[in-house]
């Protein structure tokens, strides 16, 4: 496993899935991909280069509006946790994460309805029987946009890209289910799309998630030392969601991955690649045979060698006074979901093949597991009080918040 990982971090083709020849060299690297680091690049991804580019081009406009332009869209605003945060306003592991960031999703109304146990707008065919009263269903609600003014054009950039690195998601998801030897399409219920046949799995009917998108902003690092690069965003596991793609913008270095031996593996930008990690609800689903890899973030004030000596082939040096973007896309999953809910469409085959964690850096399965938060919703809305505690208690009051930051 340890010779995998030490050739550096997997590069998946996935146009091999639409060659009979290949698909089954590109199932097997998955496989591998999967059970020994849980963190891939994938290349032949199918999103178009002018949707990236058109959204990675706003990036500039977007971080340079005016204070006030952005304030009117903070996080403070919205009960949904969806919007601006400013520069070290969040923190990781005790310490100020050195980055700003805008938080949006899919576009979506809200459906939390306080005093009622029925949608209130009717459409009983999918969502029949569910309690939208439950607090955790606060959590999904609209954007809060850039004026056009500011930023011409962003909302239309960001929907088609959010649109295609979602559909990119599930044509990746289906590559996963038959990796883990299932048919593909076993997990499409959770993503409210009917379950392909051949399924023995009969799926319940969800509410369709809603996915999550960073657009993060890592100025230069502020210290001139090299030796002390601060931190970008602190070591952690990925919670907001299924499995998360990730577009490294640029030549700017600085995310790292924690490898089962317990070294800062370098996952630097490779071009018209993203990065796919597992979150908290996929390790905790497949009790672990899949981690949630640690990662981190950290801004580099100098050039620092890449590991993979081929790369520098292709690169010039990153700058030093250049800012770092990246553009996280969490994969959302149905907020009233339970654990045991997931575990069910996994196969025992898949669970059995649990690393030991005695011993790994990767440590112990997902604090997920935890029988105190039943849903998936619990768990975000824990996630998302005790990182924002003042949004929290602006929008839940004090009860709630202080019940999740015990
Ligand atoms: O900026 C990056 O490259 C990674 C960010 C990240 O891991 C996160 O926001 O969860
Ligand atoms: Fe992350």
């Amino acid at each position: 496993m340890a010779s995998t990982v030490k050739r550096g971090l997997p590069i998946l083709d996935l146009s091999k899935a639409d060659d009979p020849a290949q698909k089954a060299e590109l199932l097997g690297e998955l496989r591998e991909a999967l059970f020994q680091i849980g963190f891939l690049y994938i290349k032949g991804h199918g999103v178009s280069p002018s949707t990236i580019s058109d959204l990675v081009k706003l990036l500039p406009p977007l971080f340079n509006q005016p204070t006030e332009a952005k304030a009117a869209l903070s996080k403070k605003n919205s009960p949904h946790f969806l919007g601006y945060s400013g520069y070290a306003e969040e923190v990781t592991l005790g310490e100020k994460d050195l980055r700003e960031q805008f938080d949006l999703a899919t576009e979506l109304p809200v459906i939390y309805a306080p005093s009622a146990h029925k949608p209130q707008n009717g459409n009983s065919s999918t969502t029949s029987g569910r309690d939208f009263s439950k607090l955790y269903w606060r959590l999904r609600g609209p954007n809060q946009w850039p004026s056009e003014a500011h930023v011409p054009g962003f909302r239309t950039a960001f929907t088609r890209y959010h649109d295609a690195v979602q559909e990119l998601s599930y044509r990746f998801v289906h590559l996963v289910e038959e990796a883990f030897g299932i048919p593909a399409g076993t997990f499409d219920a959770f993503f409210s799309k009917a379950a392909s046949a051949g399924n023995a799995v009969v799926p319940k009917k969800y509410v369709p998630p809603q996915h999550r998108i960073k657009l993060i902003r890592y100025p230069p690092s502020p210290t001139s030392d090299s030796s002390a690069r601060s931190q970008g965003v602190g070591a952690h596991k990925d919670s907001s969601g299924w499995l998360t793609f990730l577009y490294q913008v640029g030549r700017e270095e600085g995310l790292q991955v924690l490898s089962p031996d317990g070294d800062w593996i370098s996952a630097p930008p490779i071009e018209d690649t993203f990065v796919v990690n597992f979150g908290n609800a996929f390790e905790a689903a497949t009790e672990g045979a899949v981690k949630a890899t640690v990662h981190r973030v950290l801004v580099c004030p100098t050039y620092t060698m890449p590991e993979a000596p081929v790369l520098i082939l292709f690169k010039a040096p990153s700058s030093t006074s250049n800012p770092r973007y990246s553009i996280p896309f969490f994969q959302g999953l149905p907020l009233d979901i339970t654990v045991s809910e997931i575990q069910s469409y996994i196969p025992l085959s898949v669970r059995r093949l649990r690393r030991d964690s005695e011993g790994s850096a990767h440590g112990a399965v997902s604090s997920f597991l935890d029988p105190r938060w039943d849903s998936l919703g619990e768990s975000q809305l824990r996630k998302w009080i005790r990182s924002h505690e003042d949004v929290a208690r602006t929008w839940y009051g004090d009860d709630v918040a202080d019940f999740y930051l015990q």
